[in-house]
C-alpha cells in the first residue's frame, strides 16, 4: 500500500543551522504514529516541513507517493493534511462556532465525513459554548476547538503538535479518548508528544527523534522503556 506520507532523507535548515539530518518516516493510511523526543529534537521542524512552512526539496516529502516538499501550505492542506498547531492559534476575536466555520469554508469542495454536528458530538462542551468567544474557554476546551477546526478541513492526515502540553491529566485523557474515532474515520495521525507513555498508548507505531535524527522506530506495543530511554537521550542499540 502506498504510504499516505513518506519522508525520504528529509533535511531542514534555519539559515545556516541544520535542524533535521535525513529523516525517513512512513505512515500508512489510517495509521497513528507517535513522534517523541526531547525539547529541540526537531519534532516541530518535522511538522513545519510537511506543512510547507520550511523550504525543502520536493522528493523529500511525498503525499500518496507524490513529491510535495516545498509546496506552499495551502497546497498541502488541499492535499488532505491538517495540523493542530502547538499553542492552538485560535482566532481570539471569534466565537467557538466561527472558529470552526472558518475550516468548513476552507474545506469547501473537499470530500469528508466531518461536520459541525460530528465535532459537537465528539466534544459536547463545544456545542454548549458555541457562541462564546474562543479566548474565554479553558485551555483544554480551546484545544478541542483547535482539533475540531483541523478535522473540519477533512484531513486524511492529521498532524498534532503537543496537544497535551499544559493541560490537566483529566482533560488530556478526555482529548485522547476521541483519537480512536479519528482513526476509525480513516484519518492517519502523527502525534508529536513529550509524554512518552501517552504517546505509546495512543499510537500503532512510534518514532523517537534526537538532535534532528530518528534514533528509534518500531511498533509502540513492542518497544521497551530502555530502548526509548537510549533513543531519547542518546546511546547505542536504539533501533527496535
Ligand atoms: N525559527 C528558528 N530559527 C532557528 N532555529 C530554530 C527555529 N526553530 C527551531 N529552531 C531550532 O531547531 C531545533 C529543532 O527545534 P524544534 O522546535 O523542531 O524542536 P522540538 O523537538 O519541536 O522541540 P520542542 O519540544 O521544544 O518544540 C532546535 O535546536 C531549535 O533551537
Amino acid at each position: 500500500m502506498t504510504p499516505i506520507l513518506s519522508t525520504k532523507g528529509l533535511t531542514a535548515f534555519y539559515g545556516d543551522f541544520q535542524a533535521l539530518f535525513g529523516v525517513d518516516v512512513e505512515i500508512a493510511p489510517g495509521e497513528t504514529v507517535a513522534l517523541i523526543g526531547a525539547n529541540g529534537a526537531g519534532k516541530s521542524t518535522f511538522l513545519r516541513s510537511i506543512m510547507g512552512l520550511i523550504r525543502v526539496k520536493p522528493e523529500m516529502i511525498q503525499l500518496d507517493g507524490r513529491p510535495v516538499g516545498g509546496e506552499p501550505p495551502h497546497r498541502i492542506v488541499s492535499g488532505g493534511v491538517a495540523i493542530v498547531p502547538e499553542g492552538r492559534r485560535l482566532f481570539a476575536g471569534m466565537t467557538v462556532e466561527e472558529n470552526l466555520r472558518v475550516a468548513i469554508d476552507n474545506a469547501s469542495g473537499r470530500d469528508g465525513t466531518w461536520t459541525l454536528d460530528r465535532v459537537f458530538s465528539l466534544f459536547p462542551i463545544l456545542k454548549e459554548k458555541r457562541r462564546e468567544p474562543a479566548q474565554r474557554l479553558s485551555g483544554g476546551q480551546q484545544q478541542m476547538v483547535s482539533i475540531g477546526r483541523a478535522l473540519l478541513n477533512q484531513p486524511r492526515l492529521l498532524l498534532c503538535d503537543e496537544i497535551s502540553l499544559g493541560l490537566a491529566p483529566r482533560v488530556i485523557r478526555e482529548i485522547y479518548e476521541i483519537m480512536p474515532e479519528i482513526s476509525e474515520a480513516g484519518t492517519a495521525v502523527v502525534l508529536v508528544e513529550q509524554d512518552v507513555s501517552l504517546a505509546k498508548q495512543a499510537s500503532d507505531r512510534l518514532y523517537c527523534m534526537l538532535e534532528g535524527r530518528i534514533t528509534l522506530t518500531g511498533r509502540s506495543g513492542e518497544i521497551s522503556r530502555d530502548q526509548i530511554a537510549a533513543a531519547y537521550f542518546g546511546g547505542s542499540d536504539a533501533v527496535a
